[in-house]
């Protein structure tokens, strides 16, 4: 269930690295935290693991996902889920749609996914708000609904660009400590691209600093 790295670096239009190649391991459960200066390459780096780097850019180096290569899988085959700074949930389904969206379809049938749903509604501290329009949501109910839309794809990785920044500094906290402690539960390994020193530090996991 691992996340690897190897030699892993991203060559731009011109041939040129951005990075220097680099060798990771997130372990089940982990958060690496991915620092460094603006414009060296978290958000590329990110990408290229994803599987959907702008076409500029060339991957050199392998990631492995519980020992797959994941060379030449497109995203949506990777299995692996990401959470962007603005937690970006459709305007135009209610709360809960947009957590049934991404839901596995290992789970059938409609009590069963409407239950899943529920239970993730409620894990998040947003239970009761299944029907409401997510517009009505403050920024750290949308940070937390968009973390449970992508966990309930079940995703054997987890990308995670920056998702505490745009936060109100007095919730922060307790949103990031949500955020990695419901990765842990559910045993995947994450990247997480930060500028802030104590996100890498709650994270606990490796810190890469790039550039
Ligand atoms: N779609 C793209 N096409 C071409 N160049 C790009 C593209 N996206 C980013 N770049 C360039 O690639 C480099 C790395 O960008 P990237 O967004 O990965 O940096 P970053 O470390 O995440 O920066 P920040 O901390 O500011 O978000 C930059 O020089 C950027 O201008």
């Amino acid at each position: 269930m691992s996340l690897l790295l190897e030699g892993l670096t991203v060559l731009d239009g011109t041939g040129a690295a951005l990075f220097a190649p680099l060798d990771l391991c997130v372990a089940p459960g982990e958060v690496a935290s991915i620092t460094g200066p603006s414009g060296v390459g978290k958000s590329t780096l990110l990408a290229a693991v994803g599987g959907h780097l702008a076409p500029d850019f060339r991957l050199r180096g392998r990631v492995l996902l519980e020992g797959r290569d994941m060379a030449g899988l497109p995203p949506e085959r990777r299995g692996i889920g990401v959470l962007f700074q603005e937690a970006v949930l459709f305007p135009h389904l209610s709360v809960a749609d947009n957590l049934a969206f991404g839901l596995t379809p290992r789970i059938r049938g409609r009590a069963a996914r409407r239950a899943a749903v529920a239970q993730a509604l409620e894990q998040a501290g947003l239970g009761g708000m299944g029907p409401r329009d997510p517009a009505t949501l403050s920024g750290g109910q949308r940070a937390r609904a968009a973390l449970m839309r992508t966990l309930l794809a079940e995703p054997r990785a987890v990308l995670l660009d920056e998702p505490f920044s745009g936060l109100d500094p007095a919730r922060r906290e307790g949103i990031r400590a949500f955020v990695l402690a419901t990765i842990r539960e559910a045993g995947i390994p994450a990247l997480l691209v930060t500028h802030d020193r104590e996100d890498a530090v709650a994270a606990a996991g490796p810190v890469v600093a790039l550039g």
